[in-house]
């Protein structure tokens, strides 16, 4: 074979490394330079003999295919359509089995010749021992995605081509099969061919998932991602489980974070391994509950391994009776008060499990979260859910009642218990809620001998008004709430023990709004309530949402229902946009660019009592229409316009009467 100038100089080099002449030859890649020591040392192939690729006898092939039928049975939508993205470009395709044996293949007619010359060809041994440094050998010794371009290659009769492979591996993480695309030309630098790399591994891992998928079809399967958008699409990862949670297999994601959740949480046992609840930090009975038509069929749950949350969706084998089944008919019946609290997050998914459990229960409850997180809408729900809907739901603010008058709102009194009182006496609250619900909110600013009076009500169920000889019973549900941390308050004195026990039969631990994976949900829900509210439709545009998303939300549902209804306010049409929300929370949104679409002009809305947000924003900037329109991130004159609009007129301006 006559040997052009190129390949003199290849062979040159690698005979120079050879004799240890030039031990690590200028520009080539250390995968590379291994893969070759390995083609010298150990393999003793002779780079001064160039040879082509040897390709198997029919009947040889036939068994290598036949070894890896079920494979190439499941590979070849994915192979054609891989081919199909790439055959333009000039390239082929070849599916070679855990030996390097090209199975399968997709090429061009009219260059076969050329091809077969290659060695680009069904039956072709891409074999590191026998072809030297190449991609599928070399993916096949490393277990790594390569490409292996021109020079690269040992055999100086491969330096033209440009080969890219990744290893396929079976459901225990062995490597079974190489995908590769390879070129007979390609530009010169080894770059061009980056992204040829990334198509191969992407079509190697749905290869890998379909053959998943085909091998436990008659098993259970979680299918999961931490986008909820691709889950049914393209799901990162895969476990196929025993009815008991026990994990079978799993696929390249899945053995990640099984790999990630022993590091984290080392066994004590070498063999042990996690099963699918402590996985996602699950009860069995919800895993397996996950709704299997209607609804979206999706349910998150937070990873226990990295502490990000997976939506998980549940794949039933087909033809056998399934225990998801079975359990799902288990599944609590809806509670639309307390469902619509929330969509996706799992610390609120348990909280509200919780509270589904309890809404018909006597048991005091001590809500706690952050200021502002929903702990009184959530004992509203828990109320409006439960056996006591139709009585009273009386709610107290302990810290926004002076601690002169909280005894007497409290407890009520008689006519003539005390001066400044009403003539006819009053009822308290407690009585107030006789056969429904007392929510008492700041619980831990309760002053201490009104927690001695409020322990002998909820012992004895009665209550004695001021002024009273005989008690009063009464028949209601204590829930609590607070954002402080009780256990300090208990230790520094300022609140009873005993009381808190009695107070806290069950405890529900709202998160704040930044932790939330449902942040969706709950702008869609104070949006729609504050349209309601004003019975008016504002669009909430992509750009806003975007930022509402990504702020942090120190002051939580609270602060989120200020934002919109302050661009409610200031918003110049009927549609909000990054610009009308306040300030501070414009800063995290996302680069514009992604709101390309012109909004159509609208008519101006007319005045409105809307104005609020503004007029406290006005205020609160001593009425400098400077700063205002500043932090508004609009021009004065569109202030002023506004100002008037909702009849805003600065204290120094108004006119004289
Ligand atoms: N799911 C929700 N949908 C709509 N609005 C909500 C929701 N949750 C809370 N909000 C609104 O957020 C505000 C704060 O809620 P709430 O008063 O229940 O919080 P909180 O935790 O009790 O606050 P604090 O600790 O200050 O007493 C309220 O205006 C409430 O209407």
């Amino acid at each position: 074979m006559a040997l052009h100038a190129e390949q003199r100089q290849h062979i040159e080099t690698l005979i120079r490394l050879g004799e240890g002449r030039d031990a690590e030859p200028f520009g080539y890649r250390d995968v590379i330079q291994r893969s070759w020591q390995r083609c010298l040392g150990e393999y003793r192939l002779d780079p001064g003999r160039p040879r082509p690729v040897r390709v198997l006898t029919q009947q040889a092939l036939r068994d290598h295919q036949e070894s890896v039928d079920e494979l190439l049975h499941v590979a070849r939508a994915g192979v054609d359509r891989l081919f199909g993205q790439v055959a333009q470009l000039g390239y082929v395709l070849l599916l070679t089995d855990r030996r390097g044996i090209t199975v399968a293949f997709r090429g061009h007619g009219e260059q076969d010749r050329a091809l077969r010359r290659a060695g680009l060809y069904l039956g072709a041994d891409w074999d590191e021992r026998y072809a030297g440094t190449c991609a599928v050998g070399t993916c096949l010794h490393d277990g790594q995605a390569i490409t292996c371009h021109q020079s690269e290659h040992f055999d100086a009769t491969h330096i033209a081509l440009t080969c890219t492979a990744a290893p396929i591996t079976d459901p225990q993480g062995r490597v079974m099969a190489v995908l590769d695309i390879s070129a007979l030309q390609s530009p010169r630098s080894q770059e061009s061919q980056t992204f040829a790399l990334a198509l191969v591994n992407l079509y190697a891992r749905m290869i890998e998932d379909a053959y998943f998928l085909h091998r436990y079809r008659d098993c259970l399967i979680l299918r999961y991602d931490t986008a909820r958008e691709f889950v049914h699409l393209n799901g990162r990862g895969l476990i196929a489980i025993e009815e008991d949670g026990s994990v079978i297999a799993a696929n390249h994601g899945g053995r990640a974070l099984i790999d990630e959740h022993l590091r984290r949480w080392p066994p004590w046992s070498a063999d042990w391994r996690p099963g699918a609840t402590q996985l996602f930090d699950a009860e069995l009975g919800d895993l397996l509950g996950i709704p299997g038509s209607g609804e979206d069929q999706i349910r998150a749950f937070r990873a226990r391994a990295n502490d990000t949350t997976c939506f998980v969706t549940l794949l039933e084998p087909r033809g056998r009776p399934p225990a998801a089944r079975a359990a799902r008919e288990e599944a609590p019946t809806p509670v639309p008060a307390l469902d619509r609290l929330a969509a996706d997050d799992p610390a609120m998914h348990r909280v509200l499990k919780l509270a589904r459990r309890l809404r018909h229960e006597d048991v005091s409850v001590l809500i706690s979260g952050e200021t502002g997180t929903g702990k009184e809408v959530l004992a509203r729900a828990l109320h409006d859910s439960g056996k006591r809907a139709d009585k009273p739901f009386v709610a107290v603010n302990c810290a926004a009642i002076p601690e002169s008058l909280i005894e007497s709102e409290l407890f009520g009194y008689l006519p003539g218990a005390f001066t400044g009182g009403r003539a006819k006496g009053m009822r308290g609250l407690i009585q107030q809620a006789d056969g429904g619900t007392l929510f008492l909110d700041e619980i831990g600013d309760m002053p201490l001998p009104l927690q001695t009076r409020l322990l002998r009500v909820l012992a004895e169920r009665e209550v004695m008004p001021l002024g009273a000889e005989t008690p009063v019973r009464v028949d209601i549900r204590v829930v609590t709430a607070t954002h402080r941390d009780m256990t300090e308050l208990i230790a520094a004195g300022r609140f009873r023990e005993d009381l808190y026990y009695r107070l806290n039969g069950a405890q529900l631990r709202l998160p704040a709004l930044r932790e939330r994976a449902d942040r969706h949900h709950v702008i869609r829900c104070v949006h729609a309530a504050l349209q309601e509210q004003r019975g008016q439709v504002w669009h909430l545009r992509a750009d806003a949402v975007s930022a509402l998303l990504a702020y942090s939300w120190p002051g939580n549902v609270r602060q989120l229902k200020n934002a919109i209804a302050f661009a409610m306010a200031t918003a110049e049409r009927d549609e909000i946009t990054l610009h009308d929300l306040p300030e501070e929370c414009q800063a995290g949104a996302a680069p514009s660019l992604l709101v390309t679409t012109p909004t159509p002009l609208a008519p101006e809305p007319a005045a409105s009592e809307d104005g609020q947000a503004l007029l406290e924003l006005l205020q609160r900037s001593a009425w400098n229409v400077s700063r205002v329109a500043r932090e508004l991130g609009v021009s004065r004159p569109t202030v002023y316009r506004r100002m008037r609009r909702h009849g805003l007129v600065a204290p120094n301006h108004q006119p004289a009467s």
